[in-house]
């Protein structure tokens, strides 16, 4: 009996001793193993912090920075509101750096190359997974990875080709119409209104996403909407502050809540799936929505190859659409509030715009063809996203030894891709790269940036961003038919305040006086 207690005892230690050694070594041997080889290799960055890393630096000035207002003029201003930890660190520790995020070191890149490299090579540098939790806020195509990710993006595309965008065309006038029928009811007598637009584009963007995605009205998917803004916000909470592996499972305010929020959404999205299901086998209903030419693209490939592991499963489906929410309705209505912002500044490059718009379209129905000739319009949405880019960065890891551009990076190690702080490098856009001039732009994105890879804001490569036409479309649909009804101003009550809730958002709303024409 005493040596079966005495071997369990020694087996019980044993077992403690390797769990103790884990953590010792995830939490610091590792980490500083990683930061000799990398500061051998010529990169600074601050020495490395048990647990925490660079986080809890971050998270202060990520706060310090939200109680500022900044002036609109000042890109070093703009730049250290928004991404306040990075463009610190890179000033202090040089274009190539490394920041902690938690235990994890990233290497922070600016030069073009490098990431040219990066982000071509899919299978070598793969998605982060900061924190599990996110996976509430955005699943599918965008965090999967290998086969998985191939397949998917391949039954996905179709939904996103040109010629399956004109025919959401009607969809999204009917949106903008619909949005542009509440301002003109705000006018007052003297036809001009105050207005936050930001809910209203929120709104508006959400509005497209239901009728695109479902082919239902924004009434049907509002809770859902709802839902997924309130999941955001705390994914981003999760987002700043350190994860500590299996915390998901524990029963905190947030992780309850983030999970009563996903059993909503799922339970909602499955119910229009099966209704469509239904509506598909009893041959009714048009198609031409995402969520029809998606489920099409998926029965065909399961029945080209006679097997269903080609196709996606219905929860696959439901991950798909909750992330046509998550990644197109905020980004792309923070194009549009950005653009209104620096029109409002740049009144002659609203009026040459309008012109434009008066010139090209006149009193014509909205057709693909004839927004293609909105050149002014292309490049000033190419400029807001430079200046304003909704993703503000991304970044990858490495799970094998890697040669990057003559760097080693050893497994564990991450790199981050800086888009707002290499969109605004003087070093790599000249002396006004921190200045509004959609001018650059005018012969077009490759000879603006010369070939380089230093303009991303839909991502980089294979992995590009899916859904760009889609809301480069929109966001040209809604520009022109708000230049047609209305110029606009600054309220005396706007504050220019940027600030990053994933996505680039202005912080107290977006107040502007409305003119109509
Ligand atoms: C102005 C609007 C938008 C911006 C700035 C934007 C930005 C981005 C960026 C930067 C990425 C790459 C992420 C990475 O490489 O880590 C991305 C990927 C993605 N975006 Fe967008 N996006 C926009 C609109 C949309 C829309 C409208 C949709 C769909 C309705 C969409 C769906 C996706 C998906 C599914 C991916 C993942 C692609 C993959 O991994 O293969 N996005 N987006």
């Amino acid at each position: 009996m005493d040596a079966v207690a005495n071997t369990l005892a020694i087996s019980c230690a044993i077992v403690v001793v390797l769990c103790a050694w884990k953590v010792v070594n995830m939490v610091w041997l590792r980490p500083k193993k990683l930061e000799k080889i990398l500061k051998n290799q010529g990169f600074n960055g601050n020495k490395y912090k048990l647990l925490f890393g660079d986080m809890k630096e971050m998270s202060m000035m990520f706060q310090q920075s939200k109680s500022k207002h900044i002036n609109i003029d000042d890109g070093d201003e703009v730049l250290s509101h928004v991404v306040a930890f990075l463009h610190h660190s890179m000033q202090k520790h040089g274009r190539n750096h490394i920041m902690w995020m938690g235990w994890n070191p990233r290497v922070i890149t600016m030069d073009p190359l490098l990431i040219k490299d990066a982000l071509t090579k899919i299978y070598d540098f793969q998605k982060t997974k900061i924190n599990p939790l996110i996976k509430f806020v955005a699943s599918g195509l965008v965090t999967y990875e290998g086969d998985q990710w191939a397949k998917h993006r391949k039954l996905i595309n179709p939904a996103f080709h040109v010629e399956k965008l004109k025919n959401m065309v009607p969809a999204f006038h009917l949106s903008c119409s619909e949005m542009l029928g509440k301002w003109e009811k705000s006018i007052s007598s003297n036809g001009s209104c105050e207005l936050d637009v930001w809910p209203h584009l929120q709104a508006l963007t959400s509005d497209v996403i239901s009728r695109t995605a479902f082919g239902s009205s924004y009434e049907e998917g509002i809770r859902i909407f709802e839902l997924i803004r309130k999941q955001s916000i705390l994914g981003m909470e999760a987002l700043q502050s350190l994860y500590i592996p299996g915390s998901r499972f524990l029963p905190t305010k947030r992780n309850r809540m983030m999970k009563a929020i996903d059993r909503e959404v799922n339970r909602s999205i499955r119910s229009i799936i099966d209704n469509r299901l239904k509506a598909m086998k009893a041959g009714e209903g048009n198609y031409h929505d995402l969520l029809g030419i998606m489920l099409e693209s998926n029965i065909k490939e399961v029945e080209q190859h006679q097997n269903k592991t080609h196709g996606m499963t219905i929860n696959e489906v439901i991950e798909e659409c909750k992330l046509f929410y998550f990644a197109g309705q905020e980004t792309t209505a923070s194009l549009l509030v950005w653009t209104m912002v620096l029109l409002s500044k740049h009144q002659e490059w609203q009026s040459r715009a309008r012109e434009e718009v008066l010139n090209v379209l006149g009193d014509k129905d909205m057709d693909v063809d004839r927004l293609s000739h909105l050149k002014v319009v292309n490049m000033i949405f190419y400029e807001v996203l430079r200046l304003y880019p909704p993703v503000v960065g991304i970044a990858r890891k490495v799970d094998k030894h890697i040669t990057l551009g003559g760097f080693s990076l050893p497994s564990g190690v991450q790199i981050g891709f800086p888009i707002m702080l290499i969109h605004y490098d003087e070093q790599l856009w000249g002396s006004d790269a921190k200045k509004f001039n959609p001018d650059r732009f005018s012969e077009g994105i490759s000879k603006a940036t010369k070939n380089q890879v230093i303009y991303f804001p839909f991502g980089w490569g294979p992995r590009i961003c899916i859904g760009q036409n889609f809301a480069l479309l929109e966001a040209k649909i809604a520009l022109a038919m708000i230049l047609q009804r209305f110029s606009f101003d600054y309220s005396p009550s706007y504050v220019h305040a940027p600030t990053q809730i994933l996505t680039l958002q202005p912080q107290f709303g977006t107040h502007l006086i409305l003119h109509k024409l």
